[in-house]
């Protein structure tokens, strides 16, 4: 499989080469050149199978020519061997046709655990074949850093770097992170926002003499490895509700755009999902390009949901270049008005092929409350702010009289919100027993501004010292 640039500009290359590039370098976002296609005898093969079987079946055609079957399996049976479930992602019903794919049993507690113990060892196999080591820089509005710092942690061929937005994640979130005091690991906190912290990864990935130097590597979903990771989830729990047989629609709560990207990237795979459901937070410009094609950035306004504090949704180049028939010099056009103006000109046709696919719909914080107490008192369900906001989004887009059963992402456990969570149930979820000694461990991170050369210095730094 080899993978182009959605810019155009960059050589093409294979799955191992995607893996540790991260970003193309012409500033685009690697996909596959075509989309592979299951047909219903083999989807219908996997139903029933355990979730590493169903990992490793649907990753092969992307790694085909660089990873088999077989490797990634016993990548994916080691990578889900420490989670909290048995099922790994369970799926339980919450209403009538209504259920939560529990994606938060893994060390971190929240979705990103999903792909990122699958990268760590994806990166691990490919850098021991090559003998080459890396620096992952990435940004995190709470989620992908802790999972990116468990799952890269004490690795003597990676340096990891990771921005959050000082002051704007949950302290779980924050001391996740910061508590790990790994040689490997350097935390730096962002006086900005996510997107600030996005569009210095970005800037770092722009510079190519310093991308060069450091050999930057990206575990952000800019990453295609990542998404890649998170499709076999949408299909574990569609197959366990009868597709390919049975029509399922998906609910997802949005920030960066990948978990969902990674749903229709099944469907595109050909599984029968009918309609995408995207869950915003007051931040919800992906909601409003779908209402009414306005796709303008706003300041990121802090939430009860602070994971999906994001404006800038970087994955939804990807969708864009797809909804403009994969045309590299229009979707760069696009993208280079959207940086420039703060406002994407989506063409209405594209726009309008969007919506017949993706639904979506906003919630407050106050809407977020009355959700978790609502699942609570009536479902004795217990969700995360997060998971709320799917849950609400999918009620409001519920496919009528058709008996399509609706997937939500549940994508962090409560105890990760612990303040919300009580604000809204009276009740304050615990900490799982391997981190209930977390507010009293030793915090290590250091704050810089919003700078790009305060930021590269920081990361030379942090590299050469455990080079030497
Ligand atoms: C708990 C949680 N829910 C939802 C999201 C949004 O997911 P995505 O950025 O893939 O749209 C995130 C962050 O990515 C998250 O951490
Ligand atoms: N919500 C994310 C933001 C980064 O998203 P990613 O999927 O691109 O890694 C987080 O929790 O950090």
């Amino acid at each position: 499989m080899r993978y182009v640039s959605t810019r155009g500009e960059a050589p093409a290359r294979d799955f191992e080469g995607v893996l540790l590039a991260g970003l193309a370098e012409d500033g685009g976002l690697f996909l596959p050149e075509s989309w592979p296609l299951l047909s219903a005898a083999e989807w219908r093969a996997l139903r029933g199978r355990p979730y590493p079987e169903v990992a490793a079946r649907l990753m092969a055609p992307f790694a085909e020519g660089s990873l088999g079957e077989e490797t990634l399996l016993e990548l994916a049976q080691a990578a889900y061997a420490g989670f909290g479930h048995a099922a790994t992602a369970p799926l339980v019903q919450v209403a009538p046709r209504l259920f939560s794919l529990e994606l938060f049993h893994g060390p971190t507690l929240a979705f990103k655990d999903m792909a990122m113990q699958m990268l760590g060892r994806l990166f691990d196999h490919v850098l021991a074949k090559r003998g080459e080591r890396v620096t992952i820089v990435g940004a995190t509005s709470g989620d992908t850093g802790s999972a990116a710092i468990e799952a890269f942690r004490d690795r003597a061929a990676i340096d990891v770097a990771i921005l959050h937005p000082q002051g704007r994640t949950s302290e779980v979130q924050r001391r996740q992170m910061t508590t790990v005091l790994a040689p490997n690991i350097r935390n730096i906190a962002i006086e900005g926002s996510f997107d600030d912290c996005q569009d210095l990864v970005k800037a770092m990935f722009n510079d190519a003499p310093f991308r060069r130097e450091m050999r930057l590597s990206a575990v952000n979903s800019i990453n295609w490895a990542r998404i890649a990771a998170q499709v076999p989830y949408y299909a574990y729990a569609a197959l366990a509700l009868g597709a390919p047989d049975r029509p399922v629609a998906v609910s997802v709560p949005t920030g960066n755009f990948g978990n969902v990207l990674a749903a229709w990237v099944a469907r595109r795979m050909g599984l029968p999902i009918e309609r995408l459901i995207i869950g915003a937070n007051r931040n919800d410009i992906l909601a409003r390009f779908l209402a009414a094609n306005d796709m303008r950035v706003q300041s990121v306004e802090p939430s009860l949901s602070p994971s999906m504090d994001i404006q800038v949704s970087s994955n939804f180049e990807r969708l864009l270049f797809e909804l403009l028939g994969r045309d590299p010099a229009a979707t760069t056009e696009i993208m280079r008005r959207f940086r420039a103006e703060g406002h994407m000109p989506v063409p209405d046709t594209a726009w309008k092929k969007a919506t017949t696919l993706f639904h979506g719909s906003t919630l407050s914080d106050e809407g977020t409350l009355g959700e978790i107490r609502r699942l609570w008192r009536e479902s004795a369900y217990l969700a995360d702010p997060h998971t709320a906001i799917g849950m609400a989004a999918a009620r409001g887009h519920l496919p009528e009289d058709t008996g399509i059963p609706v997937i939500v992402a549940a994508t962090a456990h409560p105890a990760k919100f612990p303040d919300a969570v009580e604000r809204a149930t009276g009740f304050r979820p615990p900490l799982p027993e391997r981190l209930a000694d977390l507010y009293s461990r030793e915090e290590r991170y250091g704050v810089l501004p919003a700078e790009l050369g305060a930021v590269e210095d920081a990361v030379r730094q942090h590299a050469r010292r455990n080079a030497a």
